[in-house]
């Protein structure tokens, strides 16, 4: 994909605020104010005690270290025996911790020579295994933009990741030093300045992983800011923020922990704002955060201290009391608790270490807090889940209306939605035919539906079924929201065109930019909710789900499969495709042509060691059946390993 820097729109800061960040560890001054267009308030000043942690910054050294030092560094840690080749996944390499100082040091050094290559833009490295277990490590690597690293990068990322000696290393190494001086050369013909900001997850193997990158990138020369503690989506809106000259200017640029809060605080109470006097229902008053005993637990809390500032204040009415459960050490990581098992499981979360908790309103993050997905127990004690699809149409559907309110012919800009596969069919029907938008299916990953989502649409909506999504911002959004301000400059801040531009304004700075977010998608969510006066069972009945099943099966070697384009069908083994479509055939034949055709596909894993297994009816019995044959076929037809997996429908005879 080509790097487009975003262009600059003067259209004014829809929140201006001074910021004055103290050095000090333990002492965040907020001083701010709102710009006359969203809210009269003077300059209030604030006085936060927090634990934020001052990144760490080890300044680039103008000499580094020769090629005999690198190459002792490079076979100090060598490629493990046990491994044949490392991959690069759906989002970066992930593997069993033990496997990868290898690949941290050969990324440190790729890292920097990436920032080399964009001429000194800063870009970013991630230590985390999200939604993994424990014992799984991984790095996610953050372009200069923000988003994932450049496709085509991926492939150098893998040649110096699997190099079979530190010779042949070098030799790669010197190609890419080379294409970073030909695009930017510098008068003594040096490399260009690099930097390499560097964040990690709660994982016990965590901080010795990142020392690696640290090192190598140093020995490269590149300065290295190391963040410490901080979630995935916090890492890519850093570097994101870090190379300012790509956002647009509706964003005020912050470019650390505390900025992080300070921007998307303040634009969820403007936002909030926006609904006048509105009260918040009791049902929503307190919001439960299930922090998957990882890093959204300890930062969440940040925002809980600034809500409590706002509501001492005075100036926002209606901001939720923040609950976070499952703490890190309160439970083993992402285990029966967590967005991937809340989600994958369709089951409530553990709560560890608290009881007594409010099932009304709940929120559960993953290991890294890029996804989000919420849920409630009705009255009836009944568990119910709103996915990333019923994210997809909340968000897209609120967007919708906003610039509809402006726009009604909605000739400016062009909305639409992106989803994968896993998106439940029914979903995909109601975007089309309710909400009326432009639906577009990719590639599982974020970096394919983030891409999509750029590609296609002015304002896209990307959201995986798992939780992970963000909405991105074009430039012909900026422009829309310019002209719509100068066209309704004077309009009384009651009228409806007046609340929607505020609100559209609000949006670029709160939705994180660079990536999925799981706060930032919280805080949306919410603030939806209260503007438009539901909770979470009004938001469940915009529809209803197909009925589905999702697994995991073991094989000896999950690249025996490909799929189609969009990963719908299986391309490879030819027999799986076949068998697959028979039982889809059957199952519908059972069903009696009643309601949407049932669906199954299976596709290999880009971040665990399995084949994935996805299967709709229009009866959880059908979905249930539909996977457990699927299941079955891969475990016979793709080299299954152990025995044979068991019908899901074993238990409920
Ligand atoms: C079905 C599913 O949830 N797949 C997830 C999962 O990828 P897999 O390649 O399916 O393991 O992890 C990715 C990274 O978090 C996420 O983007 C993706 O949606
Ligand atoms: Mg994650």
């Amino acid at each position: 994909m080509k790097r487009k820097p975003i262009k600059k729109h003067i259209i004014g800061d829809i929140i201006q605020f001074n910021s004055t960040i103290g050095q000090q560890q333990h002492l965040l001054v907020f001083f701010y104010y709102f710009s006359t267009y969203l809210s009269s308030l003077p300059l209030v000043p604030f006085h936060l005690n927090t634990s934020i942690i001052m990144p760490k910054i080890y300044e680039g050294n103008s000499v580094p270290i020769s090629n005999a030092e690198l190459a002792t560094l490079i076979d100090a840690y060598p490629k493990p025996a046990s491994l044949t080749e490392y991959s690069y996944g759906t989002a970066g390499f992930r593997y069993e911790a033990s496997l990868l100082p290898c690949v941290f040091v050969r990324m440190g050094i790729f890292s920097a020579l990436r920032s080399a290559s964009l001429g000194g833009e800063e870009v970013g490295v991630m230590i985390t295994a999200s939604h993994n277990p424990e014992p799984d490590n991984g790095m996610k690597l953050a372009d200069s933009h923000g988003g994932m690293l450049d496709a085509d990068w991926e492939a150098h990322a893998v040649s110096l990741a699997n190099a079979p000696t530190s010779k042949q290393t070098l030799v790669l190494m010197d190609t890419l030093i080379q294409h970073a001086k030909g695009h930017h050369p510098t008068k003594d013909g040096k490399l260009p300045k690099m930097v390499v900001h560097v964040g990690r997850d709660t994982r016990s193997h965590s901080p010795q992983l990142a020392a690696l990158v640290i090192r190598a990138a140093r020995a490269m020369g590149a300065t290295v800011i190391d963040h410490g503690l901080v979630s995935t989506p916090m890492l890519h809106h850093f570097v994101m923020h870090a190379n300012g000259h790509l956002l647009p200017n509706i964003i005020p640029q912050r470019c650390n922990e505390s900025g992080y809060y300070e921007i998307m605080a303040l634009s969820y109470a403007a936002l909030l704002r926006t609904g006048g006097n509105r009260e918040r229902l009791s049902t929503t008053s307190k919001l439960v955060i299930d922090g998957a005993c990882g890093i959204g637990a300890l930062k969440i809390e940040k925002f809980g201290q600034i809500f409590a500032m706002l509501q001492a204040e005075g100036s926002t009415k209606g901001l939720p009391l923040l609950h976070t459960v499952n703490y890190p050490g309160d439970g083993p990581l992402n285990d029966s608790c967590g967005a991937e098992y809340v989600q994958k499981q369709q089951l409530p979360p553990k709560l560890f270490k608290a009881s007594g908790v409010s099932k009304k309103y709940m929120t559960s993050f993953d290991g890294d807090a890029d996804r989000v997905v919420f849920h409630y127990e009705d009255e009836s004690g009944k568990f119910h889940l709103l996915d990333g699809d019923k994210i997809a149409v909340l968000v897209t559907a609120f967007i919708q209306e906003e610039i509809r309110c402006i726009d009604p012919e909605e000739q400016a800009v062009k909305c639409g939605v992106v989803q994968t596969a896993y998106a439940n069919g029914s979903s995909t029907l109601y975007l089309k035919n309710v909400v009326k938008t432009n639906v577009v299916i990719a590639k599982t990953g974020v970096k394919f539906v983030h891409a999509a989502a750029h590609h296609n649409f002015d304002v896209g909506v990307y959201f995986e079924a798992n939780g992970h999504g963000t909405v991105l911002f074009g430039p012909k959004f900026y422009d829309f929201v310019a002209a719509a301000g100068a066209r309704l400059r004077g309009t009384h801040r009651h009228d409806r065109a007046n609340i929607a531009l505020r609100r559209l304004r609000a949006l670029p700075a709160l939705v994180n930019q660079s990536v999925g977010d799981a706060m930032s998608d919280m805080l949306l969510v919410d603030a939806i909710l209260f503007l438009k006066g539901w909770d979470l069972s009004t938001w469940a009945k915009l529809y209803n789900d197909m009925p589905s099943k999702q697994a995991k099966v073991k094989v000896a070697d999950r690249t025996v499969i490909s799929t189609n384009d969009n990963e719908t069908a299986a391309t490879a083994p030819v027999s799986l495709q076949t068998a697959l479509q028979s039982a889809m055939d059957a199952m519908a034949l059972q069903e009696g042509g009643n309601g949407p055709k049932p669906r199954c596909f299976v596709r290999p894993s880009g971040t665990e060691d399995a084949v994935r297994v996805y299967a709709e009816a229009n009866s959880q019995r059908g979905a249930d059946t539909l996977a457990s044959e699927a299941m079955m076929l891969v475990h016979k037809l793709c080299g299954g390993v152990g025995s044979p997996p068991k019908s899901f429908l074993a238990n409920s005879l």
